[in-house]
């Protein structure tokens, strides 16, 4: 912290002017929101008001703003001094802007830090300036409590270790240590005042085409994503709504952790779901009486535990591959291909007047032309909605050139029965084109080996297509669908019927999108406006690798083409120490994976991870419920007792429930996380964090690259602590190469 900054005086004073200034909003929204009325526009204006009311006297009079930026406009060579904080302030009687919301186009300057030649945006177009100073402030009930000016210099000028140390690191600035090293309080929270510049690109990059992010663990993903929903409604209010966006993460319990940081950034009602959830929904209509979804925590024993089935590993492998493949997207494109080419029987329509014994004919070489190229873009049934629609006209226009030709002139009641006539020739006619059933139409082609060889890409191999339609078809015969065959059901109702719920979402988010499918990922697409989505994930930490992504290429080659995503990397990790970042990587260097998903840790130290063995099972719960005492005599205040699998979690919480007051065991079904002590399976802990990680049963984690994600998704989940038990002579393959000076080991 800077003690006694040159300008402390002249900011304190500018200060207590914003105060005061706020102080006197404050009495005017009091008096306004006091007043009654029936008016509904009234109303409306009246709530707003109340917010902004809230908003002031519960932090925005304390802490007004949190950055100030002097900006030297090229073009009138005038210096704009701004102050940026959470909300922006106008004093309601000259208009003038106290504090400028974080989100408005001319405090993106803030974020990009002090430069020469820097610019921001605005509807009219680029502003070209020099930022001459970025400060931060840090405020403490109306008064300053320290002042940091600049980043990176100021980092250096202090010398917290070797400036190479910071490139080979990554550098932090000091007020952003400052808000690092504050105990974490379990929550996600606003990151407003410390939004990095690269994240800053993310959260205000174009809202009209898909964005993707890999962000290595505790980069900031999540919250800039949500950080980016707030932008988004802050400045296109016109044309979005928060109610429309929709926020789809992995399971329930992280859906609630973030659920708090949503009123704060201002989006009060955007939507949350899994995509399970929201997705069968959806699916639920479309199959036959009975029929189910199986529980997708089913298989993870057949991936995660040892002694199982290998060929069974292989097939179920295999099987959920294909239908999150875009291979499968093509192959159901094609099914609705081959249904108009092979199973529509295209012949030629013809009827006869018989008043004059004319015959009128549209030939089958236009139908088939109509039906499979001009309405060839409309979903299966509104095409033959379309087709019906044309040639009924096409059928009334060559009567009529004829009755005209003939000088007949037909009353009402031969009207009527003209009419009458061509509705039944034309429903004679439709009827030969097969009328497709979405369910029954995927299971077969889901279950037959000729068809689906016939249909999906050659580059999958027949062996696979074996594998898929064999597997499936016994799941089938249980009356049983996975989670996996949701979204194909989907597109393909999408392409049989249209999805109605096409352009739903005004911007969607997709976190931990590495465990979605290229397939789920489409279907999302599908349902979200002008591809507006934020999919953000990381390929290190795919723990269902059996059925999510393997690389971004699958959605940016794939999924996006048009209009193209943009595509972000970050590499600086935020949420851990060095000490703990550094072991954790040691994890994923033993899979080969690219050099993009290794995280650089942030400058902030903290104790070494330790590794503590135990001989007997009595001393593994001893030492645990030691540990935690000892975490929470440090004042830490969510640890998590993470171990491999859900029945483990079982066990662990049996066992310590006595010794640990207030102990919560979580699973899969919970949708509430509580803080305080937890004990839960490592997949679960996915997009979490807590003060202090104890992780149980190390020896357990395999050499397989699965475990080496799951543990490396455990391992980065502390803020501050990482504590390692495993039975003593027994230690995990993934951990034995670890050298000593980023683990230390007690025996
Ligand atoms: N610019 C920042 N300033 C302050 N804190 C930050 C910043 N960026 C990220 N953080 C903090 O880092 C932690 C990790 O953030 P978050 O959970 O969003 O990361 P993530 O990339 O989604 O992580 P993971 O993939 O491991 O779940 C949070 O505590 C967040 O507040």
């Amino acid at each position: 912290m800077t003690i006694r900054h040159p300008d402390y005086e002249q900011e304190q004073k500018r200060l207590d002017e914003t105060v005061s200034a706020i102080e006197r909003e404050i009495e005017i929204l009091r008096e306004e929101v006091r007043e009654v009325t029936d008016d509904y526009v009234k109303q409306v204006v009246g709530y707003k008001k109340a917010k902004e009311l809230r908003y002031l006297e519960d932090q925005g009079k304390d802490k007004p703003y949190f950055g100030r930026v002097d900006f030297l406009k090229d073009e009138t060579y005038e210096l704009d001094i701004v102050y940026i904080g959470k909300r922006g302030i106008v004093r309601s009687d000259t208009f003038d802007a106290l504090v400028v919301d974080w989100r408005a186009p001319i405090a993106s300057l803030y974020y990009s830090g002090e430069s020469k030649d820097a610019f921001y945006r605005t509807d009219k177009g680029i502003v070209r300036g020099e930022v001459r100073l970025k400060r931060n402030f840090a405020i403490e009930k109306g008064k300053i409590t320290g002042i940091y000016d600049g980043a990176v210099k100021e980092t250096i000028r202090r010398g917290i270790g070797h400036p190479d140390e910071f490139l080979e690191e990554g550098y932090i600035d000091e007020f952003l240590a400052a808000n690092l090293n504050q105990t974490n309080d379990s929550r996600l929270k606003d990151i407003v005042a410390t939004i990095q510049s690269e994240q800053n690109d993310i959260i205000r990059a174009d809202k009209d085409r898909p964005i993707v992010v890999q962000g290595v663990a505790g980069s900031g993903k999540t919250t800039i994503a949500l950080h980016r929903l707030s932008y988004l409604i802050y400045n296109y209010q016109d044309t979005m709504m928060s109610k429309k966006f929709m926020v789809f993460a992995p399971n329930r319990l992280f859906l609630n952790y973030i659920s708090d940081v949503l009123p704060e950034l201002g989006v009060d009602d955007v939507q949350q779901a899994t995509f399970l959830d929201w997705a069968a929904k959806l699916a639920k209509p479309l199959l036959p009486k009975g029929w189910r979804i199986t529980d997708p925590q089913k298989l993870l024993r057949l991936f995660f535990e040892e002694g199982q089935d290998l060929r069974e590993r292989e097939i179920t492998q295999r099987r959920l591959r294909f239908k999150g493949s875009l291979a499968c997207k093509t192959a159901l494109d094609n099914y609705l291909r081959y249904l108009a080419e092979q199973e529509i029987p295209f012949k030629t329509l013809s009827f006869v007047y018989s008043r004059t014994q004319q015959v009128f004919s549209i030939s089958k070489e236009t139908i088939r032309e109509l039906f499979t190229t001009v309405f060839g873009h409309l979903p299966y049934r509104k095409r033959l909605e379309a087709l019906r629609k044309h040639l009924k006209q096409e059928m009334n226009k060559q009567l009529f050139a004829h009755l005209r030709e003939m000088r007949i002139d037909l009353d009402k009641q031969g009207l009527t029965r003209f009419e009458r006539m061509m509705e039944q020739i034309l429903e004679k006619y439709l009827s030969s084109f097969p009328q497709v059933d979405v369910f029954a139409a995927y299971r077969k082609l889901i279950t037959d080996e000729t068809l689906l060889r016939r249909l999906a890409p050659d580059d999958v191999e027949d062996s696979v297509i074996a594998d898929v339609c064999q597997s499936s078809e016994a799941l089938f015969a249980n009356e049983r669908i996975e989670p996996e065959d949701v979204a194909p059901l989907l597109y393909l109702r999408h392409l049989v019927d249209g999805l109605e719920q096409a352009g739903q979402f005004d911007h969607t988010v997709v976190d931990e999108a590495q465990d979605l499918s290229a397939l789920e990922i489409a279907v999302i697409a599908l349902v979200t406006k002008r591809q507006s989505l934020t999919v953000v994930g990381d390929i290190a930490q795919g723990i269902h690798g059996y059925r999510g992504l393997q690389t971004w290429d699958e959605l940016t080659g794939g999924v996006f083409v048009q209009p193209p995503a943009a595509y972000y990397t970050l590499a600086q990790s935020y949420r851990s120490t060095i000490e703990i970042m550094r072991c954790a990587n040691e994890v994923l260097r033993r899979i080969r994976l690219p050099e993009s998903v290794m995280a650089r840790p942030v400058l902030r130290h903290g104790e070494m991870p330790k590794m503590l063995s135990y001989a007997a099972p009595a001393e593994k719960w001893e030492q645990t419920a030691r540990l935690v005492r000892e975490l929470q005599e440090e004042g830490f205040q969510t640890v998590a007792i993470v171990t491999k699998t859900a029945e483990e979690s079982k066990q662990a919480h049996k066992a310590l429930r006595g010794a640990i007051s207030e102990l919560v065991l979580l699973g899969s079904k919970d949708s509430r996380y509580p803080g305080g002590v937890t004990v839960m399976p490592a997949y679960l802990t996915k997009g979490l964090q807590f003060d202090a990680v104890i992780l149980l049963d190390v020896e357990r984690y395999t050499d397989s690259e699965w475990d080496a994600k799951l543990l490396y998704v455990a391992m980065t989940r502390p803020v501050h602590r990482l504590l390692i038990l495993h039975e003593a002579g027994r230690i995990s393959p993934l951990l034995c190469d670890v050298p000593d000076e980023l683990l230390s080991v007690t025996l």
